[in-house]
């Protein structure tokens, strides 16, 4: 595919005896959205997570296949994890702002990679809460504790947080399924500016948010890519009779 950011070349995992991913081929396009839905329990976020090696950690796993990022295999034995979720950021379902100050979870990163210069740190954090519609909002409290911004503050919070670190990738999990209707929208809005700068992967559970936002679209059932398209034609013009009966409602 034209301009492909990532390359997953048979994935398998397992956990355990659980054969959690089966055969797994996609190539991500960068600077485009590209969402994953299906039925709960059937591996997108697994898949998800094995975009920035976040299950190594769990235990009995054991994942084959290749991961090529901008070319580079991330499963390699080479392969650098501290700089891998430098490039490539994730946000969970949860919001989940440490425990400080508005201004010290966004400079929690940059300070882990050795940034100590206040200015630099005053820049990146105003750039990132910019880079995630929410500058406006706090800059009159970015030394108040970020617990008490509102769910969808605090998610787009998180994604500031993500930016900090000047990712090229953004995985995102369920990001919305605790919001409101509105806060949705504003991060739906968002993910569709930030796609210009980096490369948006998201997990849903809302069919209409994949239609809304996504350019591509995998459709995963039971471990498998049932289908994966252009999100136009997941949706007026699947390929699959189940993709078919899942758009449409038959089952979820
Ligand atoms: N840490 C884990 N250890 C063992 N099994 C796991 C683990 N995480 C997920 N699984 C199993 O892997 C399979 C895929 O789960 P996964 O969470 O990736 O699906 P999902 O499609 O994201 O579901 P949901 O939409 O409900 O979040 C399920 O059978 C699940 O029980």
């Amino acid at each position: 595919m034209e301009n492909t950011k990532i390359s997953v070349q048979d994935l398998n995992l397992h956990y355990g005896t659980n054969h959690a991913l089966k055969h797994v081929n996609m190539e991500i396009r960068e600077n485009a959205i590209t969402a994953f839905i299906g039925p709960s329990g059937c591996g997108k976020s697994t898949f998800l997570k094995c975009l920035n090696r976040m299950n190594d950690l769990v235990e009995n796993v054991k994942i084959e296949g290749k991961v090529l990022i901008d070319g580079e295999d991330i499963y390699s034995p080479k392969a650098d994890t501290t700089l891998l979720r430098k490039k490539v950021g994730m946000v969970f379902q949860q919001a989940n702002p440490f425990p400080m100050s508005i201004y010290d979870n966004i400079a929690y990163g940059p300070r882990i990679h050795g940034i100590k210069d206040k200015a630099t740190l005053d820049q990146i954090v105003e750039e990132s809460l910019r880079g995630a519609a929410i500058f406006d909002e706090v800059k009159d409290r970015l030394k108040k504790s970020a617990l008490g911004l509102s769910g969808g503050q605090q998610q787009r919070l998180c994604i500031a947080r993500a930016l900090a670190v000047q990712p090229d990738v953004l995985l995102m999990d369920e990001p919305t399924s605790a919001l409101d209707p509105i806060s949705t929208l504003k991060i739906e809005e968002l993910m569709v500016e930030l796609k210009k700068k980096y490369t948006v992967v998201v997990v849903t559970h809302n069919m209409q948010q994949a239609a809304r936002v996504s350019d591509d679209t995998a459709f995963f059932l039971v471990g498998e890519v049932i289908e994966f398209n252009h999100t136009d034609d997941i949706f007026a013009r699947p390929q699959d009779k189940r993709t078919e009966d899942y758009i449409t409602g038959r089952f979820g």
